[in-house]
């Protein structure tokens, strides 16, 4: 046996200490399986790994990362975890496979004991996951991964290839991520962080939604793809230019125009957590401030319906009433405070407002460089319709119908919803396009019924204003009349 500093020089030393070691090794082995408890085993058995291991490859490294470090958990390690999974190969023998109830995927991890070789730049690396099991009370198990490579490589290790390990596992989260729906009503989930008072509840976003399935104009849709993907390349480019990594969404359109499928769609798309606020829960901007600050990076902040919060609609046209400006939320209360909060702590943050009503919006919101793009969601498009029908109906462009509905399609106010409605109704495709062309016929009678009515009324409201200004003129004349009596009657007596 030798200590850590004798290094053997030649290779019989080498073969001669290798050979003292594993027979060393074997002598425990055997003497101790009975006698000696397997704690104090597993002690004696490490003690003797490192001491050889030590000594016969001196020019090599070992980091070992533990998986928790003091109360928090290792990052380290959490991305080791990760990043090793993409190392499994044909020769690996043992694998772990897991998972949770909230995991779209299986976790698959090398089993304790498992080596994994890696390479960097040229570089050999080699990981090993131990788990040690531990008797004591404050903690039951201990899990490291220990990384072994060539000494002269320690600082490119930390500078470059632990960072790059680091990076690729938090590729591989977010596109493993289960997109999360954040609400204030939900009820909390408290496996994530505590937020105090403004802990926002959340569940899976189980919204199917993509931009495949969307039906509406495919250059818009492209557009918005576009859009985003610039976003999320654009890091530096915000950084340089000292502005917020954020981008703001502006949707309007009638109900069931596909808004909420949008963000859905926005959301799976980017794999970014949805925040849906609902600001009738809002009292005040500190309120709100303490409420986006909860909120995390990679997400989306919805606020539905804007127009329906009557604070934030337009304020010259308030009913006057006095409040304290610090109590009161406003529509540039909340894009300050979403700006601000982002400047300091913010990053890859989406904020979308949606309305039915983009004509009732405060001027404020639809200036220029306060949303970054407005995005009207209109009435089923033929485009529309042809996706809904290829994705619903399994229809792709061939059929008896087709015609007529594109044609009806054109003249009718009909949503995307109301379309989708009719196309589930039944699972005969011939059915369902039949029903869509009577609920279509319906729809343009009621449209042409109501148009003539609205007409009627019009035209009776014209009358009536004729009769009024009528009677005004007669009463100013029997006025007149009056007047000049009463001052003739005055002089006669006079
Ligand atoms: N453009 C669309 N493409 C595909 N499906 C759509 C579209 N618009 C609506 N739908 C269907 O109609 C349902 C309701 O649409 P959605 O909730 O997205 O409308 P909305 O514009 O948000 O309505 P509201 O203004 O009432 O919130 C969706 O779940 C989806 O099935
Ligand atoms: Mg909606």
């Amino acid at each position: 046996m030798f200590s850590l500093g004798e290094m053997p020089k030649t290779a019989s030393t080498f073969f001669s200490a290798y050979a003292s070691f594993a027979a060393t090794m074997m002598l425990i082995r055997s003497m101790a399986n009975d006698l000696v408890p397997p704690e104090i085993r597993s002690y004696i058995y490490s003690i003797f790994h490192h001491l050889f291991r030590g000594s016969l490859s001196s020019s090599s490294l070992t980091m070992v990362f533990e998986e928790i470090s003091g109360m928090t958990r290792n990052q380290v390690f959490d991305s080791a975890e990760i990043y090793l999974r993409t190392k499994i190969s044909p020769s690996t023998d043992r694998l772990m496979v897991s998972k949770t109830e909230k995991q779209r995927n299986f976790t698959v991890m090398f089993d304790k004991g498992e080596e994994i070789s890696d390479i960097f730049e040229d570089q050999k690396l080699k990981w090993r996951f131990v788990y040690e099991e531990r008797k004591d009370d404050y903690c039951r198990e201990k899990r490291y991964f220990e990384l072994r490579f060539n000494k002269k490589y320690k600082e490119k290790v930390l500078g470059e290839y632990l960072p790059y390990v680091m990076n690729r596992a938090e590729d591989i989260r977010n596109k493993e991520k289960m997109v999360k729906l954040y609400n204030r009503d939900c009820p909390q989930n408290f496996e994530d962080d505590y937020a105090g008072d403004n802990a926002w509840g959340c569940i899976n976003l189980e919204h199917p939604a993509t931009f495949e399935t969307l039906a509406m104009d495919p250059e818009l849709k492209k557009m918005i793809i576009d859009d985003l993907d610039r976003f999320m390349r654009r890091k530096e480019y915000y950084k340089k230019v000292g502005k917020a990594w954020k981008r703001g969404y502006l949707l309007y359109g009638p109900p069931g125009t596909g808004k909420s499928s949008l963000i859905a769609a926005m959301a799976n798309y980017l794999n970014f957590d949805i925040y849906d606020l609902d600001l009738k829960s809002i009292y005040s901007n500190s309120d709100l401030r303490r409420t986006l600050l909860s909120t995390t990076n990679r997400s989306i902040l919805v606020i539905e319906d804007i127009d329906c919060n009557a604070e934030v609609q337009d304020r010259q046209s308030g009913d006057g009433r006095q409040q304290d400006p610090d109590k009161k939320l406003t529509l540039s209360g909340i894009l300050n405070t979403f700006d601000g909060l982002l400047s300091s702590t913010g990053d890859e943050r989406i904020i979308v407002f949606t309305t039915n009503h983009r004509d009732r919006l405060d001027p404020a919101l639809l200036r220029p460089g306060r949303m970054d793009m407005h995005i009207n969601l209109s009435y089923c498009t033929v485009q529309g319709f042809r996706i809904l029908a290829s994705n619903y109906l399994d229809i792709h462009g061939e059929h008896h119908l087709l015609e007529e509905i594109e044609g009806l399609i054109q003249n009718t106010d009909i949503t995307p919803a109301e379309v989708a409605e009719e196309m589930m109704r039944t699972d005969d495709a011939d059915l369902a396009l039949e029903g869509l062309v009577k609920f279509l016929k319906r729809k343009n009678t009621e449209a042409a019924k109501l148009a003539t009515e609205r007409e009627n009324q019009r035209e009776i409201e014209c009358e009536d204003n004729v009769q009024r200004l009528k009677n005004n003129d007669n009463d100013e004349k029997q006025l007149e009349k009056k007047s000049k009596y009463e001052k003739r009657r005055w002089t006669s007596k006079k």
